[in-house]
């Protein structure tokens, strides 16, 4: 019998559990010509009860009993916002099996286990959603399954972290200080509990694995995805880069090539006139190019509370109207192929080099044959002028090469007395 009123129980009732509830509130009137029905939330569970009292108008829907929920044969559907690995797995886990439709906007979880959960999914014919675990608000994981799934995917790539996006902003634009950017990202609920997994590219690196298993239909994990952050970048950095007429941003890429899936998340120069080097703030930018649709562009706030509660609450009334129609767990897992993940050695990119080198003649020769010597060419050099007894500062643009032979020479030239200190290196995004 259709439902008039679908039960939901969130968990977790942070930043975005509290999002979904104010965007549920504002739909009530809405929803039902919407859906058909009217989905309600029966259950929150939360550690604290009074502490979350004061977010509810009824405190009596306020649980620290994980039981009550899973065993509630009223509740259709969890929503699962508490983050991390455990005990979310374990809980989503057990509300599949126990035939209850599961949105999660955990992308920790889901880098890893997603496969599993899936699977789980698809033999309980439930459904097991995640828009918001990819570039919050911005739909990108139900277009690549239905509307782009004609296509052949050769590339995803784009600003998949909101944090580290703001943090650059007020870097580039307001010359703030990393740490205060950082602090007034958490204040603004984009980062996440522990930060590091936004400003060491973690965050980014599983928004990565899930679109690269997603776009190519095949299976990458978060261990299979190259990762670096943005804790090293420097002021000085980002100054040379608009020298050369480029941004800095902090990039994912997933691209299938014929060798294998290059999947990779790091800080990357980017021509300032690219459309991704005006994406600031918390906003993301997903770019996906597929051999029918060529190139499309995805453009929306990455984190925060609302709009991560715009991709969940989505996500909710997606498994609503397949309840009503009765076509759950439409779209599983199941890989085409399996298609191997290259090594970042394998991986060829420009190169932006910053170092300190003794202040003599002759020095430039000396580090274009180590480069010659690995088939690395300089496409650009700048050189500044070096205070009386003090090391002269070298900006170098490679020409492309293969990673693995620019560390070879990396490690050479680090080697040589005439190079005090090496600075950044940082990758230059091209096609
Ligand atoms: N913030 C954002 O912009 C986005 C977040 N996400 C993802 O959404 C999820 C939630 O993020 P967010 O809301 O920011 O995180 P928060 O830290 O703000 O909220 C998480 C909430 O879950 C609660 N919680 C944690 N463990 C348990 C538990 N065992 N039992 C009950 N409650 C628990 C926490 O309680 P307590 O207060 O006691 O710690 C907290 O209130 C994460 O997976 C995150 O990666 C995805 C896209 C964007
Ligand atoms: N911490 C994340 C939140 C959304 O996924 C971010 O900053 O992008």
């Amino acid at each position: 019998m259709e439902k008039k009123v679908i039960h939901a129980a969130l968990l977790g009732f942070g930043t975005v559990g509290t999002g979904v509830y104010k965007v549920l509130k504002n739909q009530e009137e809405e929803m039902e010509a919407k859906l058909g029905s009217v989905v309600r939330i029966k259950k929150i569970m939360v550690r604290n009860l009074e502490k979350a009292a004061v977010k509810v108008e009824d405190p009596s829907v306020l649980t620290n009993n994980w039981e009550e929920i899973v065993n509630d044969p009223d509740i259709d559907i969890i929503i699962e916002l508490m983050g991390g690995m455990e005990p979310a797995r374990t809980y989503i886990l057990a509300a599949l099996e126990a035939g209850k439709h599961v949105v999660s906007a955990n992308k920790d979880l889901i880098a890893v286990y997603g496969k599993e959960l899936l699977d789980m999914a698809e033999t309980h014919h439930v459904d097991f959603l995640f828009e918001a675990a990819v570039a919050g608000g911005i739909p990108i994981i139900r277009p690549l399954k239905q509307c782009l799934a004609g296509n052949h995917m050769k590339e995803v790539m784009g600003i998949v972290n909101g944090t580290t996006n703001f943090i650059l902003t007020k870097m580039t634009q307001d010359k703030m200080e990393f740490k205060e950017a950082l602090a007034l990202a958490t204040e603004l609920g984009y980062a996440e509990a522990d930060p590091t997994a936004d400003i060491e590219g973690l965050d980014a690196g599983r928004k990565v694995a899930i679109l690269a298993s997603v776009a190519f239909n095949s299976r990458v994990v978060f261990d299979d995805v190259y990762i670096e952050g943005i804790t090293k970048i420097s002021a000085k950095d980002i100054s040379y880069a608009k020298e050369m007429g480029c941004d800095i941003k902090l990039l994912g890429v997933a691209r299938n090539t014929e060798e294998g899936i290059e999947a990779y998340v790091c800080p990357m120069l980017i021509p300032s006139t690219h459309p991704l080097a005006s994406v600031n703030d918390s906003y993301n930018a997903v770019f996906v190019n597929g051999d029918a649709v060529e190139n499309a562009m995805f453009f929306g706030r990455g984190a925060g509370e609302l709009p991560t509660a715009s991709a969940v609450v989505g996500d909710i009334f997606d498994i609503a109207r397949n309840m009503k129609a009765n076509c759950c767990a439409r779209i599983g897992c199941t890989c085409y192929k399996t298609i191997p993940v290259k090594k970042m050695a394998d991986t060829r990119n420009c190169y932006f080099l910053r170092l300190q080198v003794e202040d003599r003649c002759g020095v430039l020769a000396e580090m274009t044959a180590v480069f010659a010597k690995y088939h690395v060419s300089v496409a650009q050099i700048i050189q500044k002028q070096a205070k009386p007894n003090e090391s002269a500062e070298i900006v170098v643009i490679t020409g492309k090469v293969r990673e693995g032979d620019f560390r070879t020479a990396m490690e050479e030239l680090s080697g040589r007395s005439f190079v005090h200190k090496i600075s950044s290196m940082l990758r230059v995004y091209g096609e």
